[in-house]
């Protein structure tokens, strides 16, 4: 059979030392395929955001194992895990450089990873994520946050990660421009076949988005399932079917 894309071994992650560690990952398990797109779902505190991080190398300190396409992934982030694995933030304010022009931001991977045809590289990423090139020169106060995090899916997707962790993508947006997001992100995981995990407090996200599902309730893994199971009330843990009924009471409540 094939390898998973993405491999999560018995997770493990605290914070702190000794007597005020406190552990905010346990022995988390779970694979995602190659084009699938898995949504992490569970109340704010739950770990989702953490597991995300681990895998972009933002936090070292776990203990485990975690593997994209059957390859370990060390601790410490090195260049060839940025080519692998891009992360895109909820927040398109604090996640570009205020003082780096459009185009900068676009190339500054490029030229770390000595990726030629930078101008041409960057004309064609704004292409796909809908900008024209004359935002290339624009800052990123000069945008609206709807193109902001265009820039900000268009800067994970230039080095042509096999992975694209997305925390929140959307939740951060007004609700008009939420849509346009999604769409966006839809298209290109269709057309690249990428392989995502995304964290999403949203139900419309997940039915519109996500293949299969991981629900996470205090650091733990409680179940995964398929996007339909978890939309016909065919959820095995009370937790879960509880998730959903009050997503659906409040649409736009956390799930
Ligand atoms: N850098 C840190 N130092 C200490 N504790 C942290 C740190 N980052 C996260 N935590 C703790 O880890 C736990 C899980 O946080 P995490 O952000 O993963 O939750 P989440 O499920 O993504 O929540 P939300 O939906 O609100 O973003 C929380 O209790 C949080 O306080």
């Amino acid at each position: 059979m094939a390898e998973p894309m993405i491999a999560v071994r018995n997770l493990n992650l605290s914070f702190g030392e000794d007597a005020q560690a406190s552990q905010v990952l346990f022995d988390v398990n779970f694979e995602v395929n190659q084009g699938e797109i898995f949504g992490l779902v569970g109340e704010s505190g739950s770990g989702k955001t953490t597991v995300l991080k681990c895998l972009a190398g933002l936090f070292t300190h776990w203990q485990g194992e975690l593997a994209i396409n059957g390859a370990p992934l060390a601790h410490e982030i090195g260049r060839e895990r940025c080519r692998l694995v891009q992360m895109v933030f909820q927040d398109p304010y604090g996640s570009l450089h205020p003082r780096h022009t459009i185009g900068d931001i676009l190339e500054e991977p490029l030229h770390i990873h000595q990726i030629g045809q930078q101008d041409k590289k960057v004309c064609e990423m704004l292409e796909k994520v809908g900008l024209s090139r004359a935002y290339r020169s624009r800052y990123p106060h000069q945008l609206s946050g709807g193109q902001r995090q265009r820039v900000a899916i268009a800067r994970a997707l230039i080095l042509q990660p096999r992975v694209l962790l997305l925390d929140e993508p959307t939740s951060a947006l007004d609700v008009s421009v939420q849509a346009e997001i999604l769409n966006l992100l839809s298209d290109l995981q269709q057309q690249e076949q990428l392989t995502w995990l995304m964290v999403t407090h949203d139900l419309g996200v997940i039915a519109h988005l996500c293949h299969r599902v991981g629900v996470m309730q205090y650091g733990r893994l409680l179940e995964t399932l398929d996007v339909e199971d978890l939309l016909h009330d065919r959820a095995r843990e009370s937790y879960t079917q509880t998730l959903v009924s009050a997503s659906r009471d409040y649409p736009r409540a956390a799930v």
